[in-house]
């Protein structure tokens, strides 16, 4: 083995990349809430990607396509003049949902997915699917018309360790659901265990996963750093350091069955900083800044545009954007929080000066 061997030339030589311009990103998992919440948190969002799908998770969810167009109709009204950002919209699954509905509203362009959340899973999930073999005319109905099935994949007994809930659902639930819908697309959303990553990877013809910017950067022992942090609380909650681990290679790898999906999830910040506080990190307005970082701390840039802006286009059947978005390794500093009428809501890595900037969209 010679020197070449041990120190490979792009690595002694290579200059550092400190720009980098790729197609416009698309968001594939945004909560955007409503009324003063969706006006203060839209702009954040839309100044970052070009279209986002839209979580149902409202209270009460939206159920139906007429539910679905009326909250679009807010989001639109909600966009600041000169903005511009497409929200794709997602039916909410319940035990009685009506699989006409479901069609109707994808053949319409209504809805682009439905949403399952196993009920009691995470935030706003109550009225969500207590058995999944009950909502199988649901499935079949989506399996034979494209329609992708987004997935929060927990484990609801609330006996299971709360850090084994992914891998519990994994193995209860989605692989068993992989082989009774063969033909079904389905979205992991907020991947966040080593293990489910090769699940996706083995059904990537038809299966995929979204990655958080958050679950890249922190692993479970980061919410009790010095005392308890709640803003780091989400669902799934981060998990060990070596499923971080894995889930950086997973989104730097170039894999087409990964891509972008912030789970910006939005909460005041009483919410948040209570006795018992509300799961969601406000990822938003750091979001491609933390990114960018993950990729350029992997060596990974040329795989950015890639996990960003083509692969869940791709999966759903759409053109990739038509603009682009430049980045530079340039240190910005995030705001700390938004303000919500008289309160705020805290940003994931808020007040830090990050080492990559969004320059121009
Ligand atoms: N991720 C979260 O912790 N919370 C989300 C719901 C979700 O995506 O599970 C929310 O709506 O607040
Ligand atoms: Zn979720
Ligand atoms: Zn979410």
């Amino acid at each position: 083995m010679g020197v070449a061997d041990l120190f490979p030339a792009e690595r002694q030589d290579a200059k550092p990349v400190d720009r980098i311009t790729i197609r416009r990103p698309d968001d594939w998992h945004i909560h955007l809430r409503d009324g003063a919440m969706l006006k203060a948190v839209l702009p954040y969002t839309a100044a970052q990607f070009a279209r986002g799908i839209i979580m149902p998770n409202l209270v009460p969810p939206v159920t139906t396509v007429a539910a679905a167009e009326a909250y679009r109709a807010r989001i639109l009204a909600a966009l600041p003049a000169g903005m511009d950002f497409t929200p794709l919209m997602t039916c909410y699954l319940r035990d009685d949902t009506d699989p006409d509905e479901i069609e109707r509203g994808f053949r319409e362009k209504v809805w682009v997915a439905a949403k399952l959340y196993p009920a009691g899973a995470t935030t706003n999930s109550h009225a969500g699917v207590t058995d999944l073999l009950g909502i199988a005319p649901v499935l079949e109905r989506m399996e034979r018309i494209g329609m992708p099935l987004l997935i929060h994949g927990e484990a609801t007994d609330p006996e299971i360790d709360i850090f084994d809930r992914e891998a519990a659902f994994m193995e209860g639930s989605l692989v068993p659901l992989l082989g009774r819908h063969q033909g079904l697309k389905v979205t992991v959303e907020h991947a966040t265990t080593a293990e489910i990553l090769d699940v996706v990877r083995e059904h990537r013809s038809r299966c995929a996963a979204t990655i958080t910017p958050h679950h890249l950067v922190i692993n479970r022992t980061h919410i009790f750093q010095g005392g308890l942090r709640p803003h780091l609380y989400c669902l799934p909650v981060a998990k060990r350091e070596r499923h971080r681990l894995a889930l950086r290679r997973a989104a730097t790898s170039g894999e087409a069955c990964f891509y972008l999906g912030t789970d910006t999830a939005p909460h005041v910040r009483g919410a948040k900083e209570a006795a018992c506080g509300c799961a969601g990190v406000f990822c938003g307005p750091s979001a491609l800044q933390t990114y960018v970082q993950v990729f350029d701390e992997e060596g990974a840039l040329d795989k950015f545009e890639a996990f960003a802006s083509l692969n869940g286009a791709r999966f759903h059947g759409l053109e990739p954007n038509a603009g682009t978005v430049t980045l530079e390794r340039r240190p910005g500093r995030v705001a700390e929080a938004v303000t919500v009428d008289d309160t705020a809501v805290v940003v994931f890595r808020g007040a830090e000066t990050l080492p990559w900037s969004v320059v121009s969209s």
